[in-house]
């Protein structure tokens, strides 16, 4: 039996309309953290913090009058939108997401609404216009992240107590209204925007707001996507609501972890997007990555696949350097992926769940008629078991240049499909050719 709530899910299952059918085609994307956190990179008088950079002013518990002057010194001489939007386009990102203010509260562009913004620092110009424009024009998405929570902003609040917070927080949530319609009107391409800084009890306590912002943007930017991270129902439940429906357009609570591919096949049921950081946890610059592992190519192209073959999208973050250049590790790593997605993309864009059994040699991904099986464990017997569903026949298996690979039954939906006699050097792609809905013939017992 459902409750009623003025504040939870408006809707029930997944968008059809085109404009989530492109968030979701997309499939893959990349994450811009770019802010003052990345002067310091990491580091805060002499002292080096091995907590994620971008709340370096949090460890270091800096004060936020102290932490925004660093905007004396945001000068990114090296920065050029049409080369970020080149390494964008390079890598094979069909959509990217740029922090147009994080929790410090710093907008990369020129807010009215804000002292703190590009406009007050020696570069003066929009940097989120300039972004926005070169990734368009390289046929590339742009989406917004927004940090709610404020730490340049003495009306936030962390929670709700007396009847004066209740008056700041109210003058903050009409200042945060501002931005957005600010952000929405100055930037009609905006594809979607993905809040964070919402997990804070003012927010919880205050579900309606969070209904009226997206219903706001909605308005402003009809097809426009909201993540659910935004969300709080009447009972400040968040993501899904009090009934176990999920609010917003996708879920956006898989950040650096991804659901299992046995246990967690529910996510398959709505939209989702995960992201993900390459060392353990650093979003923003730190100029010290030894402190953490770093993840290679192989191991983030296996997070794109993994998410993908689940019916979700994956974002791949990138902290750029205050100077507007990219670290050695990031530009080596839109590389890597940008070829294999040259190679293979087919078996990303577009797809979604296959809907069989996960097998230990890698991941389906399912598009038209076609499932693709990306191969990234080569087992020794030379043969890829595959299991289809009840009424599924196997008709041909293709590698990527064309050429057949043997499919032999060996028992009711149930084959082995030869590894192709070279095997290629890295992950690759077997394409089946499938029939379903036959019934199997009785040959078995
Ligand atoms: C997408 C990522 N989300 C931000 C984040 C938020 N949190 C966090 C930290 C403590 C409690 C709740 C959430 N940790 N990281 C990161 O700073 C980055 O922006």
């Amino acid at each position: 039996q459902e409750i009623p709530l003025k504040y939870g899910a408006n809707r029930l299952g997944k968008r059809s309309d085109a404009a989530m059918k492109k968030f979701r085609d997309n499939r893959l994307g990349a994450f811009i953290h770019w802010g003052l956190y990345a002067i310091p990179g990491g580091e805060w008088n002499g002292k080096m913090y091995n907590g994620a950079a971008e709340w370096l002013k949090s460890w270091a518990k800096v004060p936020a009058d102290e932490w925004l002057r660093l905007m004396d010194q945001w000068n990114p001489e090296k920065f050029n939108a049409k080369v970020w939007a080149k390494m964008a386009r390079k890598m094979g990102v069909k959509y990217v997401k740029i922090t147009t203010k994080h929790h410090e509260g710093f907008c990369l562009w020129p807010s009215k609404y804000s002292n703190y913004t590009v406009a007050q620092t020696p570069y003066k110009k929009d940097i989120l216009g300039e972004l926005v424009k070169a990734y368009n024009d390289e046929g590339i998405d742009v989406h917004f992240y927004f940090s709610v929570m404020d730490w340049s902003h003495p009306d936030y609040r962390y929670d709700i107590k007396s009847k004066d917070d209740e008056v700041a927080f109210a003058r903050f949530l009409e200042f945060t209204d501002n931005q957005l319609k600010e952000l929405a009107t100055r930037y009609p391409t905006v594809k979607d925007f993905w809040f964070d800084g919402t997990w804070d009890a003012s927010i919880k306590k205050n579900g309606w707001w969070t209904a009226h912002a997206e219903q706001m943007l909605k308005d402003l930017l009809p097809g426009v996507t909201i993540n659910s991270r935004l969300r709080a129902d009447d009972y400040g439940k968040r993501h899904f609501d009090s009934n176990g429906h999920l609010m917003g357009d996708y879920e956006s609570g898989y950040e650096r972890r991804l659901p299992d591919p046995v246990k967690d096949l529910k996510v398959t049921r709505w939209d989702w997007e995960a992201c993900m950081t390459l060392p353990e946890n650093q979003w923003g610059y730190h100029k010290d990555w030894s402190l953490s592992y770093v993840k290679t190519p192989l191991e983030v192209l296996e997070r794109i696949v993994h998410a993908v073959s689940m019916g979700g999208n994956m974002v791949v973050n990138f902290g750029p350097q205050a100077d507007g250049d990219f670290r050695r590790e990031e530009k080596e790593m839109a590389d890597a992926i940008g070829k294999w997605m040259q190679q293979y993309g087919e078996c990303i864009y577009g797809c979604d769940y296959a809907g069989w059994d996960k097998q230990p040699w890698g991941y389906y991904t399912h598009k038209g008629k076609e499932v693709y099986m990306i191969v990234f464990n080569p087992p020794y017997s030379k043969h890829l078991v595959v299991k289809t569903p009840k009424g599924t026949k196997i008709l041909k298996a293709t590698v990527t240049n064309g050429k057949e690979v043997a499919v032999t039954e060996t028992a009711r939906n149930e084959y082995n499909v030869d590894m192709p006699a070279k095997a290629p050097e890295g992950p690759f792609v077997i394409k089946l050719q499938i029939e379903e809905n036959v019934s199997s013939a009785d040959k078995y017992r």
